[in-house]
């Protein structure tokens, strides 16, 4: 495996794996690499790998490949930055979630659109934390929307073609969700009945622990990023039902990672190729020109040399 300090590889596409999906399929094993960002080491060693038709991908096991490291230690700042490093220009990130509503069932796949942030200020959540430099990135909409709505076709296609045995540990055909508002909150336990009641009265339709600092990061480094979420519960909110519990997320967990793979395998290639040459990312692009305070005289050198790491057209 090497092991340097961030080299473009060229790679457009970056994968970000959740609970239970610690590995693509499919796939060629092209190399391992583990670049050293300002903000460290990401979570796992980046596997670079190219589909079928030769197009390379990057994937990154969010907790770690043995799934060593909690919600709120997840480097996500060296994550974003090192997917970055290697030439990334969009992420799809996946993520295992609780559902606070009735109709989002366990098995179904959400792609929402909106994030309330009940993490609790502990996980660094900015690249600009701690410089010199002030930013204000733009997160009214938090996810990358154009590559969203590019996602829900396809990803609706690959839910209709799923075959019983793919989703037989939920029973059902799983649905696909839009425009929904995740809740992320700190962890690592799981909410009372109380909070997963008043996420509900909030406007919440999932809760995961994982989708923040990862978006707000993405934004900053300017590059599109969509979460795929996959429900494995109902949380707490349900009267009279228990309360979730990992043992009951583990059930759906391996089912979703099977179908999650599925969507991955379906999309990258096309994904690639808009990232290539169509105008699917462009939004991104030039995003944080005009969210930089520009007093550059009294920004200090090694600040400016970090962020050039993640953008080095403004530094
Ligand atoms: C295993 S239950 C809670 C855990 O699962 C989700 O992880 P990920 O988003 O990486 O799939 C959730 O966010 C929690 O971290
Ligand atoms: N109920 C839940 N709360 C937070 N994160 C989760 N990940 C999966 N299920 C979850």
């Amino acid at each position: 495996m090497s092991s340097t300090k961030g080299e473009n590889e060229n790679v457009l596409v970056g994968v970000i794996g959740g609970s239970g999906l610690y590995h693509l399929n499919n796939l060629t094993i092209l190399k391992e690499t583990n670049p050293e960002t300002p903000w460290g080491y990401p979570s796992s060693p980046i596997t670079i790998c190219a589909l079928p038709s030769g197009t390379k991908v990057a994937f990154l096991a969010r907790h770690g490949p043995g799934h060593t490291i909690p919600p709120s230690a997840v480097p996500s700042r060296a994550n974003i930055a090192a997917l970055k490093s290697l030439g990334v220009r969009a992420i799809l990130a996946f993520s295992a979630v609780g559902s606070l509503r009735e109709e989002i069932a366990p098995g179904d796949f959400v792609l929402p659109t909106q994030i309330i942030d009940r993490t609790k200020g502990v996980r660094p959540a900015s690249f600009f934390e701690g410089t010199s430099v002030v930013a204000h990135a733009a997160f009214g909409d938090p996810f990358a929307n154009r590559l969203v709505r590019w996602l829900e076709t396809r990803v609706q296609k690959v839910l209709d073609n799923a075959s019983p045995d793919e989703y037989a540990v939920s029973g059902k055909k799983p649905v696909l969700h839009t425009n929904k508002c995740i809740v992320c909150m700190e962890g690592p336990q799981f909410s009372t009945r109380a909070e997963s009641k008043m996420y509900r009265m909030w406007g919440g339709d999932i809760i995961n622990m994982s989708v923040l600092p990862e978006a707000k990061l993405a934004r900053e480094a300017e590059l599109g990023y969509a979460l795929i979420a996959t429900v494995t519960d109902y949380d707490s909110w349900r009267e009279g039902e228990s309360v979730v519990t990992a043992a009951e997320v583990f059930k759906t967990l391996h089912a979703n990672a099977k179908l999650s793979r599925h969507v991955a395998a379906s999309v990258l290639d096309d994904l690639n190729a808009e990232a290539t040459q169509g105008d699917l990312l462009t939004e991104e692009q030039g995003s944080m020109k005009f969210s930089i305070m520009p007093r550059s005289g009294e920004q200090k050198e090694e600040d400016r040399d970090k962020l050039r790491f993640i953008l080095p057209a403004y530094f």
